[in-house]
């Protein structure tokens, strides 16, 4: 492909990016795979072309761009090698035309920089919001360990005791160890997140959000496989995923139980006041992974904030519904925004006067409300609220 060319197939993805994001439905990653399967012509390094000239356009505008050209026209800005491309040449975009303008560029749409602003994050904690993100890994310590790994494939090691990370990019999939369930490909910040649940061998843990089970095979191995481990969600498909990953990683104590919606506390009434640690790994606007998917700010919204605190809430309160005397309730959310962190905790203790918040000692992260907040600019991490409540004896 000719740079041009290059130049318009990133604009024509960005233009279904664009219009995913505000229908809610094809995440940016999918809208290039399906590209690049449509368009067997381009290469690999077409392919890496194209994909950095997206993903860069994504990360340079701030407003939702009105077009795959305003976009590209914002990355321009940052990069003076591509306005020459807008040449008019075969398979290349058109000539700029009169009165056409890029996209502003900024962290996120103003009403959310407004939101972040008030949460405290700015400047370079908000622009380390879009930054680049590493590869971390958690090694699987029921069948191996970090030194282990080590020696095989050479990386940092990190504060959480099974993490390691290695250069953006590195093919982990591919590694025997992935192949046997060695290790799990996991974000710092979700390990530590882990840590804060303080799951021990022999204990009651329910797992409320558990999805395709990143946080649940961790909390297996903190286990040592010993005790119960119940893995809910309302997701048939990630909970499936999350059957199939329990037996490559050989995590033998999870029970997956399959939630309906508005009718998970019937479905775990048998737990009722008997887990030691529940961990509600609550959905939410992922303001912390912007990292790895920049244009999920664009799907956001005031109302789909709202929305999102209205189910954290209701998750807080059945989760502590199945929490037994001095046991633990751990929340967590891969936002950055007080409304989905310290705002939810503050308004649960409020109401529930036997629950105190207790932070946990974690190896990273800072006290933000009654919990932690992890961020890419301060800990190298995704973003990420975590809070630990105790229920009175
Ligand atoms: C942040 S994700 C969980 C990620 C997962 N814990 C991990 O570590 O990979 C939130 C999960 O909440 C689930 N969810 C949404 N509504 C729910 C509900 N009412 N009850 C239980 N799970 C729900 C979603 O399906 C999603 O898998």
């Amino acid at each position: 492909m000719t740079p041009s060319a290059r130049i318009q197939a990133a604009i024509d993805i960005l233009d279904k990016v664009i219009i995913a994001a505000q229908s809610k439905t094809a995440p940016a990653d999918r809208i290039m795979s399906e590209w690049a399967r449509a368009n067997r012509y381009a290469g690999s390094k077409d392919r890496r072309a194209v994909r950095e000239l997206v993903f860069g356009a994504i990360r340079a505008c701030g407003p939702v761009p009105a077009n795959g050209r305003a976009a590209m026209l914002r990355l321009a800005q940052t990069d003076p090698q591509i306005l020459p491309l807008f040449d008019g040449s075969q398979y290349g975009p058109a000539a700029i035309g009169e009165g056409e303008e890029p996209t502003p560029g900024g962290v996120a749409p103003d009403w959310l920089v407004r939101k972040l602003f008030q949460s405290d994050i700015t400047g370079d904690e908000a622009t380390a919001l879009l930054s680049r993100a590493p590869l971390d890994v958690r090694v699987n310590s029921l069948k191996t360990d970090r030194g282990a790994v080590m020696a095989a494939h050479e990386g940092e090691a990190l504060v959480a005791p099974h993490a390691i990370r290695y250069p953006t990019g590195t093919r982990v999939d591919d590694w025997a160890e992935a192949k046997d369930g060695k290790l799990e490909v996991q974000d710092l910040g979700s390990q530590i997140a882990c840590l804060a649940v303080e799951a021990k061998a022999g204990e009651t843990v329910i797992d409320l959000c558990a999805g395709a089970g990143g946080k649940a095979l961790a909390l297996a191995a903190a286990m040592d496989n010993l005790g119960t481990l119940i893995a809910s969600d309302t997701d048939r498909r990630r909970l499936g995923e999350c059957n199939h990953r329990m037996v490559r990683a050989g995590a033998t104590n999870i029970e997956t139980v399959l939630l309906n919606p508005n009718k998970e506390a019937e479905r775990l009434e048998p737990w009722n006041a008997s887990a030691d640690a529940v961990l509600v790994d609550a959905p939410c606007s992922g303001s912390g992974t912007w990292r790895r998917k920049p244009e999920t700010r664009w799907r956001l919204s005031p109302d789909v904030l709202d929305e999102f605190a209205a189910v954290q809430d209701r998750l807080l309160a059945i989760g502590a519904s199945l929490v037994k005397p001095g046991g633990r309730l751990v929340f967590v959310t891969c936002s950055l925004l007080d409304q989905e962190g310290p705002d939810r905790i503050a308004a649960f203790l409020e109401a529930n006067p036997d629950w105190k918040a207790q932070r946990p000692a974690l190896p990273a992260g800072r006290g933000h409300g009654d919990g932690t907040r992890l961020t890419p600019y301060h800990d190298g991490t995704d973003g990420f609220f975590i809070a630990s409540l105790v229920l009175a004896c």
